[in-house]
């Protein structure tokens, strides 16, 4: 059967919400779980208006057929990590426009998991976002501080961060749109997330710093890190939205989200 997708409107994204399945799912599990957003982005009003953007950073090997899958219902696919150079003799890496050319539209770097576990530091996260604004990927540039402390602390710590990479980047070429993930990394994998209060202060901060960068008029902060239902209605409209893992490996939690997101954006213009 032949389906037409309803007509996507050009307005800016209202809310961006991304989901990185790590290394979590194996190929099959990958897809499957890819076809199940896809049938939710389908019948989702926010994602088919263009109100809300939705992304998937599957394990890599996955990267063209949940492009694929996801591109048809108005989602998109990218990849968690690129290597800095675009080809040549990097034994084992992936470049962004290798990224760029199965389908893939975003690229994740600085996560802190590559930041502790792979000792990427700002200039390597400079480079890496530099090949992805050159590859026309939109970078999910990752920043966050180690242990909690205040939000003053904490925007300092990644307002450093974004200019690390922001700087390196634009120092190579021309940059781009970016999505900064705010992502303290004390809450990764934990069983809850920061309060929505130090999040809306955290992020109210990156925010306002990134409104004063050249060039970033249209990038965005979202917030990861044990997010799942139930958070976004709590946030300030400073951020934008959220970057899930685990909580939304389940696609019935993912729609939850969604439909949370639109209530959310709709609350939010109600009282403009
Ligand atoms: O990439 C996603 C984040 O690191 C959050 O992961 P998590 O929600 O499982 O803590």
């Amino acid at each position: 059967m032949r389906v037409s997708l309803p007509a996507k409107t050009a307005t800016k994204p209202k809310a961006i919400i991304g989901v990185s399945l790590k290394m979590y799912f194996g190929y099959q599990r990958s897809v499957d779980y890819c076809r199940d957003v896809a049938g939710i982005a389908f019948a989702h009003p926010a994602i088919q208006s263009g109100d809300i953007e939705l992304f998937v950073l599957p394990t890599l090997p996955v990267l063209p057929e949940a492009a694929r899958i996801l591109g048809t219902a108005g989602a998109a696919a990218g990849a968690q990590d690129i290597f800095w150079e675009d080809e040549g003799s990097f034994t084992g890496e992936v470049g962004g426009k290798t990224v760029a050319e199965l389908g893939g539209r975003y690229a994740e770097v600085g996560h802190a998991e590559r930041r502790r576990i792979f000792g990427e530091d700002d200039t390597v996260i400079g480079l890496k976002t530099a090949a992805a604004y050159r590859n026309g990927l939109t970078p999910v540039l990752c920043v966050g501080e180690l242990h909690a402390g205040s939000p003053e602390e904490a925007v300092a710590q990644c307002t450093a961060e974004i200019d690390a990479a922001l700087n390196r980047a634009q120092s190579l070429g021309p940059a781009g749109r970016t999505i900064v993930a705010y992502e303290p990394q004390w809450a990764i994998g934990a069983p809850a997330p920061a309060t929505p209060e130090y999040i809306s202060a955290v992020i109210t901060g990156l925010d306002a710093h990134l409104r004063t960068l050249p060039g970033q008029a249209d990038s965005r902060v979202i917030y990861g890190g044990s997010a799942g239902p139930g958070l976004i209605t709590r946030l300030d409209s400073a951020v934008a939205g959220l970057f899930l893992g685990r909580f939304a490996h389940d696609p019935k939690a993912l729609k939850t989200i969604l439909d949370e997101t639109t209530a959310w954006l709709a609350a939010a213009e109600a009282t403009v």
